[in-house]
């Protein structure tokens, strides 16, 4: 079966399951944890105040981030909100003693939901770390070893949590986006993908092209072979296609013995290789039965006049064409 191939940034983002978290994270404390910080702020203690609202402005920054940048990474939170935010905890527990641990609980919860694991396991460390000095000094070593204890504990299980979700969610969005049989991109991600396309050309000028690719008599092959052996031609196919491209290309079986591949940065003059070696190729391949698929291609490159919908029509009258014209053929 084809692997899915993911670019560098579909590898940092954060699964969509995280974006809704942090959502609603920023909820709960718009809700309860703001008015909690005015109230500190009314009464006078502005290090409780101050850092409690430097923590939401944290999680309601992200939050609205991943409004309009779906690829959030975890840098801010990283590098600028939680050294201040860790500050502050320091001269919490400086000044208040024990009660000041009681902040680092839900601190090292949150920063295994806004941060990627390596800077949640980097972080929480380091929080630790930072405030050992002053709880060696200012508990006794049995008191400061359970407070070790419940800090670790919380922090572990937390990043535990979190780890859970996102390897669920991964493998469910894997499942949502890809086509069972041969492991290729379905149509969900089509419209989102082709409009990437279209807009990276149109800030790059990158030439992009997409190729309608269709097996021919594939009815046939199933009618004389089965459909247990038209599926290992539909497989080897998908493989063939996916061993052919690059990895910022994608491919879609968009259903029955139909392919797309979005082929970026590729004029009509490199697709058109592309297109006669891939068909050159499968010619060498040995399927059951000596049975030898063939394949018609349509090219399309992108034009700016164009929508994605006119761009997808243009290549699939290509593809028709290649079939009226005797299949086998590569039509642009
Ligand atoms: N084995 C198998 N067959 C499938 C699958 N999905 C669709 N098909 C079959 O693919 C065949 C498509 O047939 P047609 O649309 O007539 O196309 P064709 O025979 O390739 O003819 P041309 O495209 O005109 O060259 C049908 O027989 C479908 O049953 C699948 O997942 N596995």
């Amino acid at each position: 079966m084809a692997k899915i191939k993911l670019t560098t940034d579909d590898k940092n983002a954060m699964p969509i399951s995280m974006h809704k978290i942090i959502h609603r994270l920023a909820l709960v404390l718009l809700i309860c944890v703001t008015p909690f910080s005015i109230a500190n702020f009314v009464q006078g203690d502005f290090l409780v105040g101050g850092l409690i609202f430097i923590i939401c402005c944290c999680i309601f920054y992200i939050s609205f981030n991943m409004n309009s940048q779906r690829q959030y990474k975890g840098n801010i939170a990283f590098f600028v909100l939680m050294p201040i935010a860790y500050f502050l905890m320091y001269n919490l527990l400086v000044d208040r003693g024990i009660i000041g641990i009681l902040w680092c609980f839900p601190t090292l919860v949150v920063v295994n939901f806004i941060m990627q694991q390596r800077q949640a396991l980097i972080s929480n460390t380091l929080l630790i770390v930072i405030l050992s000095p002053e709880i060696l000094s200012q508990f006794d070593p049995s008191f400061a070893l359970r407070i070790y204890g419940t800090l670790i504990t919380v922090g572990a299980l937390s990043s535990l949590f979190v780890n859970v979700i996102m390897d669920q969610q991964n493998k469910l969005h894997k499942l949502a986006i890809t086509d069972p049989l041969t492991g290729l991109l379905n149509r969900l991600t089509l419209e989102e993908h082709i409009s990437l396309a279209i807009e990276q050309h149109n800030r790059t000028v990158t030439p992009m092209t997409l190729a309608s690719i269709d097996i021919d008599h594939f009815k046939l092959i199933n009618d004389q072979h089965g459909h247990d052996v038209g599926d290992k031609v539909l497989i080897k196919i998908a493989e063939l296609l996916e061993t052919r491209t690059r990895n910022v290309d994608k491919v879609y079986r968009l259903g029955g013995e139909e392919f797309l591949i979005v082929l970026f940065n590729a004029n009509l003059q490199n697709a058109r290789a592309f297109a006669n070696n891939v068909q050159q190729e499968l010619s060498k391949l040995d399927f059951e039965y000596d049975i030898t698929p063939t394949l018609s291609i349509g090219l399309a490159e992108v034009d700016k006049e164009k929508t994605w919908e006119e761009w997808l029509k243009h290549a699939d009258e290509n593809l028709y064409q290649a079939k009226e014209s005797g299949r086998n053929q590569v039509i642009s």
